[in-house]
């Protein structure tokens, strides 16, 4: 995922081999996490609209009333450039406490972790934890009627797996973020605090985007973006990488070619479109070229 420095052939493959690990891995941590990991707010992983922000609720009526169109929408959110990258209130104070103390009391507990990404060393893979089920499926599904009105040709409508997870810096622990894009048609950004300074998400060269405490960026999986480092205190952040198969069937966003699949646990990558409902896939796919 990052666009990073060259990598040797050699580099390449024993990347490769590590990455087949992963979905074996993650299962096995869930399988784990799931038996003996006791949650500390057990209430946060069922998504209620008491945890949403007023405003997020009044913007959900509207893209859910007949005649809503983006101008109507634009018109609740803030825009960042002309590259598509909105900001707007998602959650409430005390939920932001409480999930961020669910996510502290995960970490320092013995439980094995899954970290996001390899440019992340600190942080938690929230499928490992269980929340997609009934926190970020519901999240994800109460987001659509925004991502079709803003992403309409990235599968906004249509958004129907992720990959969710908590980002977190500190100072001496991971301070920034490379410039990188992500695996997902649209990303979610919500900062859930705690105290910090800096630490903006930047795009291309000129637009840094600062985090508001409980508040979300929607943009495109694909723009350049990174984060500047801190410079005090702790800075926590939910990400959601969300995809939409019906695009990424036809182009892997990653390599860019028709995506070669491999059957994978859970979304996998989300290119083959999941059952509906409550039931979680047996099977769906990552793209073996990406
Ligand atoms: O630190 C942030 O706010 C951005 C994180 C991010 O871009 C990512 O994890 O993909
Ligand atoms: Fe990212």
């Amino acid at each position: 995922m990052s666009t990073g420095a060259a990598w040797s052939q050699g580099m390449i493959e024993a990347e490769v081999q590590r990455r087949k690990q992963l979905p074996q891995q993650s299962v096995e941590r869930r399988a784990i996490i799931s038996k003996c990991y006791k949650p500390k707010h057990p209430e946060v992983y069922t998504l209620q609209d008491s945890f949403l922000a007023p405003e997020f609720l009044e913007i959900e009526r509207f893209c859910t009333s007949p005649g809503a169109d983006l101008q109507g929408l634009l018109s609740y959110l803030e825009s960042f450039s002309d590259k598509r990258i909105y900001r707007l209130p998602v959650f409430t104070e005390q939920f932001c406490q409480a999930l961020l103390d669910e996510l502290e009391n995960f970490e320092h507990s013995d439980m094995p972790k899954g970290r996001p990404n390899t440019m992340n060393n600190y942080g938690v893979l929230l499928s490992e934890l269980g929340m997609d089920e009934r926190l970020l499926t519901p999240l994800r599904e109460r987001l659509r009627p925004l991502t079709a009105l803003l992403y309409p040709e990235l599968g906004g409508a249509c958004l129907d797996s992720h990959r969710a997870f908590a980002v977190k810096y500190a100072l001496h622990q991971d301070l920034d973020l490379s410039s990188h894009y992500d695996n997902a048609e649209v990303t979610l950004n919500v900062s859930l605090g705690k105290e910090f300074t800096e630490g903006n998400l930047y795009f291309g060269e000129f637009n840094e985007v600062e985090h508001v405490w409980g508040r979300g960026l929607l943009h495109r999986g694909g723009q350049i973006h990174g984060a500047l480092p801190i410079a005090s205190g702790e800075r926590w952040n939910l990400i959601v990488w969300m995809r939409a198969s019906a695009v990424r069937n036809r182009l892997c966003p990653m390599c860019r070619r028709k995506p070669e699949l491999v059957p994978a646990e859970g979304f996998g990558d989300g290119f083959t479109e999941p059952p509906q409902g409550e039931e979680q896939p047996e099977t769906v796919s990552v793209c073996a070229l990406g």
